[in-house]
């Protein structure tokens, strides 16, 4: 966590205290008439309440610790005023505009349960995500064969000459990162057209934010709900707030069925595997004494493969979609004059830039950074919290309060970023404009022991992709994808870009022309 955030952070401080009433009331009233005696009673029950509610509203408002957090008295209150926001899918937005009147820090009040995860475990495989290992090993290789197989399916599956590339770049992510974390045993081929691979129903359904919000804000009410079975189960479905498709199901499914097949490679199968299961499964507990059991193996699996699938492919598709726009003409040829530039030895045999060279492209990479900035794909709050007390930004902080950090709102600082709503890729390579400052700001791949630990692997497959792409086509937007823009959803809300007037969710056709 990001304790000691200096001028420039932004911070929502999240708690979730629970106030309780220090003293004890006794009323002892004699009464000798019936009528009196449950006046009395009435009386006192409500004046216990009174009590309650004034107690309950000081100890928020001016005697917890966090009362002097600046912040509307509503937010300071009760955590369903924000949970009101994530109803509503505005909490990032609401939560931008707090931050903007009332400075760096401000109080919520909320609680955010998150997965813990051990700095042991990613140990394990931390080689694997090494920059060194991603850009000169096999996985260069299958970001380069996925990025010539997505140029083969552009030639083969336009319409007239554009496609939607939301569902075309989950492909290119998929089978990317499948292979990566399966091999052999649970590679997708979606870029070869094989239908059943294009497990996308789940990812492409929108109605999950409301599910998410029933699972934030009402864990155990929709768990009890889900497990109802028989008549009971009849009834509670009328009322979950999820109906089919449920996101993401095709892949927890895959998820399995690539681990069972992963257990049953014989012995030699399994060595001359080289993917990220193969290497976990170094480190099983029958090998090593306390080590991962099956469960352990094939849940991180199956986190990889979801952190992989949406990230890198809404980053993608905004960077297309910002570059295609007539009005960043100029970038797009910036780009284009770059990639061009390329020597013959910096291609491999398929004519697609090494990963290697890729990576180190500086346009494409302040291209990428750009996009992440104002289009980062977690762009929400991200909760941190630490065992001991500490300040931020001068206030006091409790122990194992709950902060957060959200990607959006730190992008938007215009202390830092130059006229921030602006896609300007130069930015980045701007001797005038404070890069130190810019990139202490730049979190959308979070920082710390909860750091993204697909980063250089999400880097290395977006740099190729973009330079091979640009290589070969112009784009731009068509059916008025020029002023309507391409929307994602990040938990409970939706993400695009403000400045157009409108959105359209999960689509985003643009036209692919040959140079
Ligand atoms: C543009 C691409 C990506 C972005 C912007 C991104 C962003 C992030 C962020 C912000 C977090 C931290 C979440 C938190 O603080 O709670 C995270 C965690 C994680 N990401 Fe990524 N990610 C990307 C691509 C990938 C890829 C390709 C993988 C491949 C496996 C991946 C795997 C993970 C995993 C396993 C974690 C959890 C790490 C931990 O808990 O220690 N991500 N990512």
């Amino acid at each position: 966590m990001a304790t000691n955030c200096g001028e420039a952070s932004i911070v929502s401080v999240i708690t979730d205290l629970q106030s309780t009433l220090s003293g004890q009331i006794v009323v002892e009233v004699v009464c000798h008439n019936a009528g009196i005696k449950m006046f009395m009673t009435i009386a006192a029950a409500f004046a216990v309440s009174i009590a309650f509610v004034v107690h309950y509203i000081c100890q928020s408002l001016f005697f917890s610790p966090l009362a002097g957090i600046p912040g509307p008295k509503s937010f300071a209150l009760t955590k369903w005023r924000l949970a009101f926001e994530d109803y509503k899918g505005t909490r990032t937005r609401k939560l931008h505009a707090l931050h903007e009147q009332y400075g760096p820090v401000v109080l919520n009040m909320f609680s955010f349960s998150s997965v813990k995860r051990h700095g042991d475990r990613k140990k394990l495989f931390a080689h694997a995500y090494a920059k060194s290992t991603i850009l000169k090993g096999e996985t260069a290789r299958t970001i380069e064969t996925k990025a010539r197989k997505f140029i083969e399916l552009l030639e083969r599956e336009r319409d007239g000459r554009s496609i939607d590339i939301f569902p075309t770049l989950h492909y290119v992510s998929l089978d990317n990162i499948t292979e990566f974390v399966y091999g052999d045993a649970g590679k997708t081929a979606c870029l070869d057209s094989v239908e059943k691979d294009r497990a996308l129903r789940d990812i492409m359904a929108t109605g999950s934010r409301r599910f998410t919000w029933f699972m934030v804000h009402h864990p155990k009410f929709t768990t009890w709900l889900y497990s109802r079975t028989g008549l009971m189960g009849c009834i509670a479905r009328r009322f979950y707030p999820l109906q089919e498709p449920i996101p993401y199901t095709d892949i927890k499914l895959h998820a399995m069925k690539a681990f069972r097949t992963f257990s049953n490679f014989s012995t030699e199968e399994k060595a001359k595997q080289s993917s990220l299961i193969s290497k976990l499964w170094n480190h099983r507990s029958t090998q090593k004494e306390g080590g991962l059991d099956d469960l352990d193996i094939a849940s991180e699996c199956a986190d990889h493969l979801d952190g992989g699938i949406d990230t890198t492919s809404d980053t993608l598709m905004f960077a297309i979609w910002s570059l295609s726009r007539p009005k960043h003409e100029k970038i797009q040829q910036r780009l284009i004059n770059e990639v061009r530039n390329l020597s013959e030895d910096e291609l491999n045999t398929d004519g697609i830039p090494r990963t290697e060279v890729a990576s180190k492209l500086e346009y494409v990479d302040a291209v990428i950074k750009e996009t992440l900035r104002l289009f980062a794909p977690l762009p929400a709050s991200q909760p941190r919290s630490l065992p001991k007390d500490t300040t931020i930004d001068g206030y006091p902080i409790p122990a194992r309060t709950v902060v957060s950090i959200s990607p959006y709102i730190q992008h938007r600082n215009e202390d830092v970023f130059r006229d921030p709503l602006t896609f300007d890729p130069g930015r980045w390579l701007d001797p005038s404009q404070d890069a130190a400052q810019m990139n202490k700001l730049f979190w959308a791949f979070s920082s710390g022991g909860r750091m993204c630990i697909g980063m250089h692997l999400a880097m290395a497959q977006m740099t190729t992709f973009l330079a091979a792409l640009y290589r070969k086509y112009t784009t731009e937007p068509r059916d008025g994808f020029d002023i309507v823009s391409p929307g994602i959803t990040s938990r409970f809300e939706v993400f695009y870009d403000e400045s157009c007037s409108g959105v359209r969710e999960h689509q985003c056709q643009i036209v692919f022309k040959p140079q």
